[in-house]
């Protein structure tokens, strides 16, 4: 795996790069579309590549290994092959859904015990499992497994917390160098920097992740409740300690606004369900701003759903219309909300990224994300 910085903003730490993977590049700054469960909920993979061009998009160590199981998957010749995707896929470990899925879990050195929250059944992850799952997914990025503290944390919580994810990535490193990869591809670890919201413990995590020659790292522990004027400055704190030559991945962020403040800081990969389950819930997101498409403004409102929208839907259908689809709870009402909100995710990394090589990224921004976070 190779990155390539292209450009670097002068008035702000914004890069733009190219990540190459054996499936293919991807350009940064990018945003991952979320395929928990080997699929992007609404979404066909033709319309992902097509469409919306995603470049990457994200699976998930905990659910798929309760369904459909590892070992179908690794029939199927790994979950590439299995979902018809032939472009990059990133896992994430797993302990992170334990701690949001599973209400019934246990955290001890050796892992975490959990009950299944499909049908309660018991099982237990360790950083050695999550390895093995995700080998046997063969996902080109593998995520550490980690421990991402609640949020607040005290800081002897967030401490020892972090202490352990440090010794959990040795874990995970150890063996993923016992055991090669499976379908004859590259797979890298992505270490994840935590110390919740405390600067010495951050500065600490960064520097300890950072240690380690990987391909890429990432952040946790933040997008997790924590006021968004201490994700920035946690951001900003985490990317000064890491390699500038290596991609950064912030888990789970964000709204439209808070992906452009990041990219402001140095970040180059982001993720998030926004798009597809606030899609789902009627929420559309467009350079002028949120609209609620259930309102009843929208009702008689028969514009394309969004002027400058690049998606085929963007002028497909009108605002009164997919307003109609949603209040008849029409099944293609959520496929038109998924996938323009997926596409705008795209279209907006990707003008970020034109905005940093022509050097005009930072005023852009600026009146971005003012307009990003108008209700229409
Ligand atoms: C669908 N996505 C939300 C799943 C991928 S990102 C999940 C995710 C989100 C957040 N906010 C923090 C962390 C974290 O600290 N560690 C890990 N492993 N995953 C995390």
């Amino acid at each position: 795996m190779n990155f390539e910085l292209k450009a670097q903003d002068s008035k702000s730490k914004a890069r733009a790069g190219v990540l190459t993977t054996a499936h293919g590049e991807i350009q940064t700054p990018i945003f991952m579309p979320v395929g928990t469960v080997a699929s992007v909920k609404a979404v066909h993979q033709r319309e992902l590549k097509e469409d919306i061009k995603a470049q990457i998009i994200l699976g998930n160590t905990y659910h798929l290994y309760l369904r459909p199981g590892t070992d179908i998957i690794n029939g199927a010749g790994g979950l590439h092959k299995f979902m018809n995707w032939d472009r990059p896929i990133l896992t994430d470990s797993g302990g992170y859904q334990v701690y949001s899925l599973s209400n019934n879990n246990k955290i001890t050195e050796e892992g975490v015990k959990f009950k299944s929250h499909i049908d309660g059944s018991r099982h237990f992850f360790s950083p050695e499992k999550s390895m093995e799952i995700q080998r046997n997914i063969g996902a080109d990025i593998i995520m550490a497994f980690d421990e991402c503290p609640p949020y607040p944390s005290t800081y002897e919580y967030a401490k020892n917390s972090m202490d352990m994810t440090h010794r959990w990535l040795q874990r995970c490193i150890d063996w993923l160098k016992e055991n090669p990869e499976l379908y004859g591809f590259e797979q890298s670890l992505f270490p994840i920097v935590q110390g919740s919201t405390y600067n010495d413990l951050r500065k600490e995590s960064a520097e300890t992740i950072a240690s380690h020659p990987c391909d890429g790292y990432a952040i946790g522990g933040l997008s997790v409740g924590e006021p968004h004027d201490e994700m920035y400055a946690m951001s900003d704190l985490v990317c000064s300690y890491l390699p500038e030559d290596k991609p950064r991945y912030l888990m789970g962020v964000g709204t439209p606004a808070n992906i452009l403040e990041n990219i402001a800081l140095g970040v180059d990969m982001f993720d998030c369900v926004m798009p597809t389950r606030n899609g789902r819930n009627g929420m559309i997101f467009t350079s002028e701003g949120i609209i609620n498409i259930k309102n009843k403004k929208w009702e008689r409102d028969f514009s394309p759903l969004d002027p400058n929208g690049t998606s085929f839907v963007d002028s497909d259908y009108s605002k009164a219309y997919l307003r109609h689809l949603f209040a008849a709870n029409e099944y293609l009402g959520r496929q038109i909300a998924s996938l323009h909100n997926l596409r705008f995710y795209l279209w907006l990394v990707n003008e970020a990224r034109e905005k940093i090589i022509d050097g005009t990224f930072a005023s852009w921004k600026n009146v971005m994300v003012e307009k990003l976070q108008t209700r229409l």
